[in-house]
């Protein structure tokens, strides 16, 4: 356990800060008056993604300033790993979403697998309408479907293995405040 923390502590020491926190909180702040600017008075449903999406969603449903429905689900394919792998559902949204207007809010849009699964399972339940929000698209050609972006994107970030903000390395560091690339990845 020592050893971890003291490998976790290298990892930062080593790793590229390529968006800092003032910047970030920026990135959120624009997120969320494009959010309220479509979606005020159309009584959504939020659902955050767990884990990756908890700071993100924390820092924007404070930033909207009209009635929110807030939930979350949990859906994971990376787990402690840099490379993505079949998509698990831990928890399915468990809210009634027939012809609500649903917005899914993660940490990241990599290739994009596991907002287009949640996203299609949320019409597959009734949805009026799925819109999605992400603090970033990471950049490169390999998007499941390609040409895909979410409706709200933060901002875009080069083609590295991210931690900071919601987004793990090995589990550690979603706290970190900013977007960090691990050194090497
Ligand atoms: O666009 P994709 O390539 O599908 O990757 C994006 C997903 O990967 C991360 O989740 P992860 O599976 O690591 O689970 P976590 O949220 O618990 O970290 C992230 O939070 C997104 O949900
Ligand atoms: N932590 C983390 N999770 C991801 N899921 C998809 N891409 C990434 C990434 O760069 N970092």
């Amino acid at each position: 356990m020592i050893d971890t923390v003291a490998e976790m502590k290298q990892v930062m020491a080593e790793a590229d800060c390529l968006v800092p926190n003032q910047q970030v909180q920026a990135a959120i702040t624009a997120l969320a008056s494009a959010i309220t600017e479509r979606l005020e008075g159309s009584n959504p449903l939020v659902f955050c993604v767990m884990n990756g999406g908890l700071i993100t969603t924390g820092q924007l449903l404070t930033q909207l300033n009209f009635p929110v429905q807030a939930e979350y689900l949990h859906a994971t394919r990376y787990r402690q790993e840099t490379t993505g792998g079949i998509l698990e559902w831990k928890l399915r949204p468990e809210a009634d979403m027939n012809d609500r207007i649903i917005l899914i809010v993660d940490d990241i849009l990599d290739e994009g697998t596991t907002l287009c699964a949640i996203a299609d399972y949320c019409r597959a339940h009734g949805a009026a309408e799925v819109l999605t929000a992400v603090l970033v698209d990471k950049q490169h050609d390999r998007k499941c479907r390609p040409g895909l972006k979410a409706d709200f994107t933060g901002m875009d970030v080069e083609d590295r293995f991210l931690f900071g903000f919601g987004m793990d390395y090995k589990g550690y560091w979603r706290n970190a405040p900013g977007i960090y690339a691990v050194k090497g990845l």
